[in-house]
């Protein structure tokens, strides 16, 4: 059993690796990319790969399930693998699911991903909050009873999301601000805000949880956005790549070992601009 809750064990990575998410996002396009076929055995390699590549210098690595579902039960059993071997090499594992449903069904989803007996269960998991906040209840009660987390949809990187979410997005960080309140270092349920926004419309100064921050590179953002948009929480920000570090299995680990080292620099610069 493990005893470190799971915003403990983020903020030991982040301290020890620096602020950065690597995603594991085996697309057709990435495999073709990489000259392997569409398989699953083509996507046990390209994962194995990454793993190896940023296990030891990215602080959360975070497999798109899609991309391995896609293949059906071989597909599944991929990333059970890939799952173990980066639990296994000692990095957070953040799933990336997107699940959201009604109670009784969410219980079913917080077993399949959050139960540590379960043979996918990962340090974290993303959630959709579109059935209603309290509709999480379930995952968050099971990620506080396995030392896990989540990481709950709130201002999403892609264009499409603004009309719907800047309706709710405050009241959802305000909800999970509620969850996390007299945590420390971290409550357990971070938020998902994108590196690509023009601006954050909302502060995250009360939230207490980690903010994942996906679309620096093939969705257009910067580390200086990052920094533009974050250096007030810093401390609490993971910024998130996959296509543009995953894009040639030869240069992952030197392209995530950029990413990181930039946004590490331009969060401090921030910082020191602020004082
Ligand atoms: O939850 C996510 O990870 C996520 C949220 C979001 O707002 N935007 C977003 O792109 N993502 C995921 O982050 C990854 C982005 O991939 P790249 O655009 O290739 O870096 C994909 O796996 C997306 O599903």
């Amino acid at each position: 059993m493990m005893d470190e809750s799971f915003g403990t064990r983020l903020r030991a990575r982040l301290d020890a690796y620096g602020p950065l998410c690597v995603g594991i996002d085996p697309s057709p396009a990435l495999l073709e990319a990489w000259g392997l076929d569409d398989s699953p055995t083509a996507l046990e390699r390209f994962s194995r790969t990454v793993v190896e590549a940023v296990a030891d210098v990215a602080a959360v690595v975070k497999p798109q399930s899609a991309f391995f579902e896609r293949w059906g039960s071989r597909g599944v059993a991929v990333l059970e693998r890939t799952i173990a071997d980066l639990r296994e090499a000692g990095t957070l594992v953040l799933l990336d699911v997107k699940r959201g449903d009604i109670d009784s069904t969410m219980a079913a989803y917080a077993e399949a991903y959050l139960d540590r007996g379960s043979p996918l269960a990962a340090d974290a998991v993303t959630l959709s909050p579109y059935l209603g906040f309290g509709s999480l209840e379930a995952a968050i009660t099971s990620a506080m009873a396995n030392d896990a987390g989540v990481f709950v949809l709130a201002r999403t990187s892609n264009p499409e999301a603004a009309g719907l979410q800047r309706h709710v997005a405050g009241q959802i960080l305000a909800e999970a601000a509620a969850v996390n309140a007299g945590h420390s270092p971290f409550g357990p349920v971070g938020v998902v805000m994108g590196a690509t926004l023009p601006e954050l419309e909302h502060s995250l100064d009360d939230l207490n949880g980690p903010i994942l921050a996906p679309g620096l590179g093939a969705q257009g953002a910067t580390a200086a956005d990052v920094a533009r948009l974050f250096g007030p929480v810093r401390h609490a920000v993971v910024p998130s790549v996959s296509r543009a570090v995953l894009a040639d299995p030869e240069r992952v680990r030197t392209r995530t070992l950029a990413f990181r080292d930039a946004c590490a620099e331009h969060l401090s610069a921030a910082t020191a601009a602020q004082k």
